[in-house]
C-alpha cells in the first residue's frame, strides 16, 4: 500500500493541472468501487457536516492557530483560546480530523496539515462562510423549488431557489451587496477563485494585443470585485503606460484595500460605460452571474464607450458539449439555482455575444479541463 501511495505522490507531484485532476478524479473513482451501500450513504451523509465542523473551526480561530504554532496542541489548550468547553471542543477537534481538515497526534492533540494551512487563509475562509452561509440554504431549498415550479428552466435572477432561501423578491445580486457580512465573504472567496491554476496571462497575448496602444486607459476591471486582476495585469507589464481603472458597486469598493497605480472607481455596468477608448474592457466571472437577457444588456452597455481598437475580453469557463468536469457542473447549478444564470458552452457563447452585436475575435483557453477562457470580443 505505501508503494502505491508513494507512486501516487509521485504522479501528482509531476503532473500538469490537467493530469493532476486526472488523477484526483481516477482516486475518486477508485474510492467509490470500494464503497459498500452503508459507506455510500455515510458519506452522503457526513456532507454537509464537513462544512458545518469547518465553519465551527474558523469561527473558533482553530486553524488559525494550528497553522501559526505547527506544534501540536492539546484540547485544553485550544479551550483556554477559544474560550469553549474542553469536552465539545475535544468532540469537534476529534471529528474535524477525522474528516482530515486537521492531524490528531496523540489523545487529545492535534496539529495542522496541508489542509488546515488552507482553512486558516482568509480567502478560503470567506469561502466556507459563503458556501455554508448562502449557498447552503439556496441548495437546500432548489429540489422543493424546482417541484413547485415543475422543472420548468429557470432563466430569470428573481425566481430562484434564492429567493424561497432568503424570504426576498429581490434578484441575487440586488438583494446580495446589501448583506453586508455574506457579500465581504463572498469577495473575500473571489480573491482566491482559480489561485494556485494557470493564470489567464499566460495564455492570452497581453502585449501583442496591446500593440503599439497610446490611448490614456489601458485595462478596466468591469466588476472586478477586489482589484485582484488588475493587480496582476500591473504586476506583470509594470512597463505598461496608462491607467487601470477597476470598477465594481460602492458595496464591493468600500473593503478594496489601497492600491498603487490602480484607479478605483463605482460603476454600476447596467449603465453606460463611462470611460472610454479603453483598450480591454475585462470581465472575469460576471456574465456567468446572469441570465441571458441581462448579460446581454452589460455587454451592450461597453459598446458605445469602444475606440476602433479596443478589446472585450469576457473572462469565464466556455464548457465543451460533453464531459463536463463536475467543478464546472457544480458552478452552473451554483448559478442556476441562486442566480438564475449559467456556465456557457461555446455554442451559448456564441449566440450571446451575437446577440450583443459583437463577434468574438478569439478564444484564448487556459486551462483544462475546466476551459476557462478568454473571449475577445468586438463589435460586428
Ligand atoms: C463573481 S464576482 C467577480 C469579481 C471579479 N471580477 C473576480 O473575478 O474576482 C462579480 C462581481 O460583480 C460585481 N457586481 C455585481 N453587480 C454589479 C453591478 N450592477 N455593477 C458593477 N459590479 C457589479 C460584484 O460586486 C462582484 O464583485
Amino acid at each position: 500500500m505505501d508503494s502505491i501511495v508513494e507512486q501516487v505522490q509521485k504522479l501528482a507531484a509531476t503532473a500538469d493541472e490537467a493530469g493532476r485532476k486526472k488523477l484526483l478524479d481516477s482516486l475518486r473513482d477508485l474510492s467509490y468501487a470500494i464503497e459498500t451501500p452503508y459507506d455510500t450513504l455515510q458519506r452522503f451523509a457526513g456532507l454537509h457536516l464537513q462544512i458545518t465542523v469547518a465553519r465551527i473551526g474558523v469561527d473558533l480561530g482553530i486553524f488559525d492557530a494550528l497553522n501559526e504554532t505547527k506544534e501540536p496542541l492539546s484540547v485544553v489548550t485550544l479551550a483556554e483560546k477559544t474560550g469553549a468547553a474542553p469536552e465539545l471542543l475535544g468532540r469537534i477537534l476529534r471529528a474535524l480530523a477525522s474528516y482530515g481538515q486537521i492531524k490528531e497526534t496523540s489523545k487529545d492533540h492535534f496539529t495542522s496539515n496541508s489542509i488546515t494551512a488552507v482553512l486558516a487563509d482568509r480567502g478560503y475562509q470567506g469561502g466556507i462562510h459563503h458556501f455554508f452561509d448562502t449557498i447552503g440554504p439556496v441548495l437546500q431549498q432548489l429540489p422543493d423549488f424546482l417541484a413547485e415550479t415543475k422543472y420548468a428552466d429557470i432563466t430569470q435572477n428573481d425566481k430562484t431557489a434564492l429567493q424561497k432561501a432568503f424570504n426576498t423578491e429581490l434578484p441575487g445580486f440586488i438583494w446580495f451587496p446589501n448583506q453586508a457580512e455574506r457579500f465581504r465573504h463572498f469577495q473575500q472567496v473571489m480573491t482566491v477563485q482559480r489561485a494556485g491554476a494557470v493564470s489567464w496571462l499566460s495564455a492570452f497575448p497581453f502585449k501583442e494585443e496591446l500593440g503599439d496602444f497610446q490611448g490614456e486607459t489601458v485595462f478596466v476591471d468591469v466588476g472586478g470585485g477586489f482589484g485582484h486582476q488588475s493587480l496582476s495585469v500591473r504586476g506583470a507589464f509594470p512597463d505598461v503606460k496608462g491607467k487601470i481603472v477597476l470598477q465594481d458597486l460602492p458595496q464591493t469598493l468600500q473593503f478594496v484595500p489601497p492600491m498603487d497605480d490602480v484607479e478605483v472607481m463605482p460603476h454600476n455596468f447596467f449603465e453606460p460605460q463611462v470611460v472610454k477608448d479603453a483598450k480591454f474592457y475585462y470581465l472575469r466571472n460576471i456574465l456567468h452571474d446572469w441570465p441571458d437577457d441581462k448579460a446581454v444588456i452589460i455587454l451592450k452597455n461597453i459598446i458605445p464607450a469602444l475606440g476602433p481598437n479596443s478589446r472585450i475580453l469576457i473572462d469565464d469557463m466556455v464548457l465543451p458539449n460533453e464531459n463536463v468536469h463536475w467543478q464546472a457542473t457544480q458552478t452552473d447549478l451554483t448559478m442556476m439555482a441562486a442566480l438564475g444564470s449559467k456556465e456557457r458552452t461555446d455554442e451559448q457563447w456564441r449566440a450571446l455575444i451575437d446577440q450583443a452585436g459583437l463577434k468574438i475575435l478569439h478564444i484564448y483557453q487556459y486551462t483544462t479541463p475546466l476551459n476557462d477562457s478568454i473571449i475577445v470580443a468586438v463589435p460586428k
